[in-house]
């Protein structure tokens, strides 16, 4: 393979997928790839793994054809295969399911299920029966004449994969399928997978959860620095060998168990907030020095409670203060008070094509930056900007780099750094560590801990519970745009929080929020 590591083969099925000693660089001249080879075994689960910057992506855009390698080798279902286009790729049979697959949302299930495929016109009854069995195969249970805009993101997820099935696909690859769903959403997603598996094809499956390669694959690839470092049967590594291999070190930065001390002083009061987005009476209190989590499922109003503080949705009844003063309904005045927000969907909301690093990092702070606040000063925003490059290990050769250049994760770390430096008092966090790899997660942890431990205060929305209980000092469920429960994080577990957050539980009395 062309590495100096000794990667461990150790071979169970046939091949479907047979990829060799890829490189590939870009026109830019970063060398994404640099001898990475894959294997893929018939009728099984592959996780596919790697730090953010890794490569994963790459190897999947030259999988599906949306790429062309600079030189290696792919086999697919034992022949040398070289796709011109994503389409070629597709009529050999692999398909890519994304999150964000476009499907038709004014379309029904049925309707975007054969949108792919081409051919005869065939009956409405015969597709309805194709798609009913393809949905029984995986077990989703819907109506086919549902429209896709009233599916959740984990539905429109399983069309997408139905839709791939309905083309033929024999390997199916899945880009981060799970990030930020619900606990019940991603059972759905296991089950889908293991299923198709079941049904003879193979998944390849991407992911920076590392507890879903070990519950669903059977085998794993991991990627570092462009290279494959470690493929392997899942069963045959540990934990420990998984992240080592992943990040190349052993030791990942300490993530402090012991919570913040939190002071008496309230930084913000929200008193019976509504807000046409759903949110009904919402009152809460974070005080200096604590990280306020919030669990809620999706559509839950989670994300509204963050956009209502931020100012970003009208308000039609309710106070917000910050420091005991007024924060009207209205962004630009949230973030002169020193109210941050680093939003969920990063890639559309801050991330500007063209926009080097140092210009991305500096965009908030700009009075700072300034001399007088009035000239900007180019050595203080690169300055600024190295400092976020290494206290988030962000993979950019230096901060000239344009963001939408940059790895998926990567790009999310240089949102986060946008935000960390300047005169912030409350840190709004929705989801931040979607999308993240393992060592850059401890890392994210530990800079949210040190900015809290300055006094100032942290609100984190985040739909794997058990990770919001590592960070936050507490933790208030919301569901149906209401708070619902309170909980000292020290007093809870990641069960008592779905139960809540879903409704199968109701509080029981302790309303100190
Ligand atoms: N369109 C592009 N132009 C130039 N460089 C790119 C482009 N896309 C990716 N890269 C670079 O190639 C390298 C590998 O990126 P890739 O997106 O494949 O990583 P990844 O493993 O998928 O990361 P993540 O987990 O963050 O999504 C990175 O250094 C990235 O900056």
């Amino acid at each position: 393979m062309g590495n100096d590591e000794t990667v461990h083969e150790h071979r169970e099925f046939a091949d479907i997928l047979d990829m060799r000693d890829v490189h590939m660089t870009y026109a830019s001249g970063t060398v994404a790839l640099s001898g990475a080879s894959l294997r893929v075994g018939a009728g099984t689960v592959h996780g596919l793994v790697g730090a953010n910057g890794a490569g994963k992506s790459t190897l999947i855009k030259i999988l599906s054809g949306a790429q062309a390698a600079t030189s290696g080798s792919i086999q697919f279902r034992g022949k040398t295969v070289s796709w011109p286009n994503p389409a070629a790729a597709q009529a050999a049979g692999v398909a890519t399911v994304y999150q964000d697959t476009p499907l038709v949302p004014t379309l029904s299930v049925l309707e975007n299920a054969f949108l792919g495929r081409r051919g005869m016109w065939r009956s409405p009854s015969t597709l309805r029966n194709q798609l009913g069995a393809l949905l029984a195969q995986i077990g989703l249970h819907i109506d086919v004449d549902t429209l896709v805009s009233d599916l959740s993101i984990g539905s429109r997820q399983m069309v997408a994969l139905v839709q791939a099935l309905a083309c033929g696909a024999q390997l199916i690859v899945m880009d981060e399928p799970t990030a930020s769903l619900a606990e019940s959403e991603r059972q759905m997603v296991f089950d889908a997978v293991r299923e198709v598996a079941a049904a003879g094809k193979s998944v390849l499956y991407v992911t920076h959860f590392l507890d879903e390669i070990f519950e669903l694959t059977s085998e794993l690839t991991v990627i570092r620095d462009g290279r494959t470092v470690l493929a392997a049967p899942t069963a045959s590594v540990s934990e420990d060998e998984l992240v080592q291999s992943i990040l190349g070190k052993k030791a990942l930065s300490e993530i402090s168990k012991k919570h913040s001390t939190v002071g008496e002083t309230a930084v913000l009061q929200v008193r019976g907030v509504s807000t046409g987005q759903g949110l009904k009476e919402v009152d809460l209190t974070v005080r200096e020095g604590e990280i306020l989590g919030i669990a809620g499922l999706l559509g839950s109003g989670r994300s509204e409670v963050l956009h209502a503080i931020f100012g970003a949705d009208p308000r039609s009844a309710g106070s917000i203060q910050l420091d005991g003063r007024e924060v009207p309904a209205n962004v630009g005045k949230a973030v002169h008070r020193g109210i941050a927000l680093v939003p969920e969907d990063r890639k559309s909301q801050g991330i500007f094509p063209g926009w080097e690093i140092w210009r991305t990092t500096s965009l908030p702070d700009l009075g700072n930056l300034s001399w007088k606040s009035l000239v900007l000063r180019p050595s203080h925003e690169q300055h600024r900007a190295q400092r976020a490059i290494s206290d988030l290990g962000i993979r950019a050769v230096d901060s000239d780099v344009c963001t939408d250049a940059l790895s998926g994760g990567n790009a999310q770390k240089v949102m986060f750094g946008k935000w960390l430096y300047g005169d912030v008092r409350l840190l709004l966090l929705d989801e931040p560590t979607a999308g993240v790899d393992v060592g850059a997660k401890a890392d994210i942890f530990s800079l949210i801990r040190g900015f809290a431990a300055a006094g100032n205060a942290v609100i984190i929305v985040a739909s794997e519970f058990e990770e919001l209980l590592r960070i936050a000092d507490r933790v208030i469920v919301v569901r149906h745009g209401r708070c619902i429960a309170e909980r000292d994080a020290a007093d809870t577990n990641e069960h008592e929080l779905l139960a809540l957050a879903s409704g199968l539980t109701t509080q029981t009395g302790r309303q100190t929020l």
